[in-house]
């Protein structure tokens, strides 16, 4: 039987609902719960820069509440490695930041930061943490990836969830394809995540070698119409479905 594809459920998008209105509620600590208890692998948040959504309060109860694991996805910042060190994630994923952007635009530039990804990666695994790097499907970063220590990649997909034609989705299908084998064979675990929703994710989790995916804002935006509860497990029977487990 084909290898179960992990699932980590992004809770981000419940706190934007809750900072809309600076109210108590909903609360992703609530969400985390029902997520787990829906299927989740783990529960990946993300303290931005910003706080436009996910805030210190979340990931400190969070940290005290969670059944699976937290991965913390963060900017490479003092500030931000501090926090880890102090919240100990199981997980930490490393993503580039921009403030005045809507939403994660590309992968982190890990060729071009070297040896402060490295820093980063050798002073988060001090405290036991997986580290992840988020890259865009590309070799030249996978190689610095490697180069830099980290045990897993996560591969950008928001290349291939944005396309606007077939030809698009099909060249960047086929990029993550390879930059999954590449990663592979460099020896790396690697995820995948953004953008992915109820109608992208079966051929992506069908990939040969994917280990995880992180989801967030399509479950969340189908929570709002059937529930948290069944949105995830709706999630889950697709990456099921696609290895073959349904
Ligand atoms: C790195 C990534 O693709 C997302 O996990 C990230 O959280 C996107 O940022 P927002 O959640 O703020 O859209
Ligand atoms: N790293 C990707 C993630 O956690 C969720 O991204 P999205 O599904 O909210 O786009």
């Amino acid at each position: 039987m084909n290898p179960r594809v992990l699932l980590g459920v992004n809770i981000d998008h419940v706190a934007t609902l809750r900072q809309a209105r600076g109210t108590r509620y909903p609360d992703p600590v609530q969400a985390a719960m029902i997520a787990e208890e829906a299927g989740a692998d783990g529960i990946t948040l993300h303290p931005r820069e910003d706080r436009r959504h996910i805030q210190d309060r979340d990931v400190l109860l969070l940290r005290e509440t969670l059944q699976t694991k937290m991965n913390l996805e963060m900017a490479v910042t003092e500030a931000m490695l501090a926090f880890a060190e102090q919240v100990r994630p199981e997980c930490v994923c490393l993503v580039p930041e921009k403030r005045e952007e809507l939403t994660t635009e590309g992968g982190l530039d890990v060729d071009g930061q070297e040896d402060r990804v490295a820093s980063a990666c050798e002073r988060l695994s001090r405290i036991g943490a997986e580290v992840s790097l988020f890259i865009d499907p590309d070799p030249v970063q996978i190689d610095a990836a490697v180069r830099c220590g980290a045990p897993v990649v996560e591969l950008h997909t928001g290349e291939y969830a944005e396309a606007r034609t077939p030809e698009e989705t099909e060249a960047a299908f086929s990029a993550l394809v390879e930059a999954v084998a590449y990663a592979r064979k460099k020896g790396l675990v690697v995820n995948a995540g953004h953008g992915l929703h109820y109608h992208n994710t079966e051929r992506v989790a069908a990939i040969p070698g994917i280990h995880e995916l992180n989801i967030g804002h399509a479950i969340i935006a189908r929570a709002v119409f059937v529930g948290l509860k069944q949105a995830v497990a709706d999630m889950r029977a697709i990456l099921d479905r696609a290895r073959g487990r349904a």
